[in-house]
C-alpha cells in the first residue's frame, strides 16, 4: 500500500539487480513507491515496470533523475554508467543508492566525494549490502565486543558459479573482490594500504584470458593481513569469511546454500533498501556505506588491477577530502 508521504523512487537500469530492486521496493519495502523505471533497453524497462503498477517508463536516465515525480534514485545500471548518473543526482540534489562499485576508477570516485562534500549534505549511499547481512553484522559485533581479542587476520573466499560472458580479470577485481574490500574495511574499521594480486594456475574451465582463481593479499593500516580467494568459474556460489583474533576465530558463510547471489543475499538487499528509504524519508539520506567508502574501495581496486598487471605489491594512497559531514569508514 502506498500513501502520499511515500518516497518516490526512480530505478535506473533494470537488469538482474535493478529488476529485483523494483520488485522489492513494490512488494517488501514500506514507505516507498517506484514512480519511474528507466533503462536504455526500453523493452526491458517496459516489461519490468509492470511489476510496479503506477510507475512510468523513461529511456533517458538523466530525465528520470530530474523528474518532478522522483524524490530519490536507485542506480543499478552497468557499472560504467554509475559515475555520470551519480553526478547527475548530486547536481539535482537527489539522494541516491548506487549499486557497487561506485565508479570503476579511483579519481572519478574521489570527484564524487569532493562534489558531495562541497554540497555539504550526504546524498550518496553505495550498495555494499554485506554490511546489512545478518552474519556480517554479527561478526562485526563479535569483533567490536573484544570476544575474539584483537583481530589479526581475515580469510575470505568468494566463489561464483560462472562468469558472465566477457568477464575479465579486471571485472573479477572491480565487481567481485570489491565486496571483500568493503567487508575488510567494515570489519576492521580501518583502511587498506597495500594489495598484491596473485594469479595461480588457472582453472581449465575458465575462458581464455580470464585469470581464475585469483589469490589476493591485502594489508590494513595497522598491519593486519587479509587473504581473499576470488574464483568466478567455481561452479557453485560460496561466500565465506573468517576472522582470527588473539583469543579465537569466527567463521561465517558455511551454512547458506544458493546458486544465485540474489537469493543468497536477499535479507541483506532488503535490509539495505529499507534502511536507505527510512534514512531518506527522515532527511539523513545515508545510513550505511557512503561516497567515501565507494572511493576507498575504488582506490584499492585500482591498485589491485595494477598488481594483477605487474605481479608486484602496490600501495594504496587515499586523498583526504575535507568533508562538511563525517566520512564513514
Ligand atoms: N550488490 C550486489 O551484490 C550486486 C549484485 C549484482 C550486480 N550488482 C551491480 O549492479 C549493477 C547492475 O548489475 P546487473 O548484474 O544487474 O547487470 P545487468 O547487465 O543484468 O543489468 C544492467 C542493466 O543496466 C542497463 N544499462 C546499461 N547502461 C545503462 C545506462 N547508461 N543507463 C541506464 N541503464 C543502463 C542495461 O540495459 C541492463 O538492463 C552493476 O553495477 C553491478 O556491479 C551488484
Ligand atoms: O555483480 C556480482 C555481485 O556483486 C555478486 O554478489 C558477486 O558474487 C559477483 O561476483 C558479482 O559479479
Amino acid at each position: 500500500m502506498t500513501d502520499r508521504t511515500d518516497l518516490r523512487v526512480a530505478v535506473l537500469g533494470v537488469g538482474r539487480m535493478g529488476a529485483d530492486h523494483v520488485a522489492r521496493l513494490h512488494d517488501e519495502i514500506t514507505g516507498a513507491q517506484v514512480t519511474v523505471v528507466s533503462d536504455v533497453a526500453i523493452d526491458r524497462a517496459t516489461a519490468i515496470a509492470l511489476n510496479a503498477p503506477g510507475s512510468r517508463v523513461l529511456a533517458d536516465p538523466f530525465e528520470a533523475i530530474v523528474s518532478d515525480d522522483v524524490d530519490a534514485v536507485v542506480i543499478a545500471s552497468s557499472s560504467a554508467a554509475h559515475e555520470a548518473q551519480v553526478r547527475a543526482c548530486l547536481a539535482a540534489g537527489r539522494p541516491v543508492l548506487c549499486e557497487k562499485p561506485l565508479t570503476t576508477r579511483a579519481q572519478t570516485a574521489l570527484d564524487i566525494v569532493t562534489a558531495e562534500a562541497e554540497l555539504g549534505t550526504p546524498l550518496v549511499q553505495v550498495g555494499f549490502m554485506r554490511r546489512f547481512d545478518h552474519e556480517y553484522v554479527e561478526l562485526k559485533k563479535r569483533l567490536d565486543s573484544g570476544a575474539l581479542g584483537q583481530p589479526l587476520l581475515l580469510h575470505f573466499a568468494h566463489r561464483n558459479v560462472t562468469a558472465p560472458a566477457g568477464y575479465t580479470s579486471v571485472n573479477a577485481i572491480n565487481e567481485t573482490l570489491v565486496h571483500e574490500i568493503d567487508a575488510t574495511r567494515f570489519l576492521l574499521g580501518e583502511e587498506i594500504v597495500a594489495i598484491t594480486v596473485h594469479s595461480p594456475t588457472a582453472n581449465s574451465a575458465a575462458p581464455v584470458g580470464l585469470h581464475d582463481p585469483l589469490l589476493v593479499l591485502m594489508e590494513s593500516a595497522s598491519g593486519r593481513l587479509v587473504d581473499v580467494e576470488v574464483f568466478v568459474t567455481y561452479g557453485a556460489y560460496e561466500v565465506r569469511a573468517e576472522a582470527v583474533g588473539e583469543r579465537g576465530a569466527a567463521m561465517i558463510g558455511t551454512t547458506r546454500r544458493s546458486t544465485d547471489f540474489r537469493e543468497y543475499f536477499q535479507q541483506a538487499y532488503r535490509s539495505e533498501l529499507q534502511t536507505w528509504v527510512d534514512a531518506v524519508r527522515v532527511g539523513t539520506n545515508v545510513n550505511g556505506p557512503g561516497a567515501w567508502d565507494g572511493y576507498a574501495a575504488a582506490a584499492v581496486c585500482e591498485a589491485g588491477v595494477e598488481s594483477l598487471r605487474t605481479g608486484q605489491r602496490v600501495d594504496v594512497h587515499l586523498t583526504p577530502v575535507r568533508a562538511s559531514h563525517p566520512q564513514r569508514g
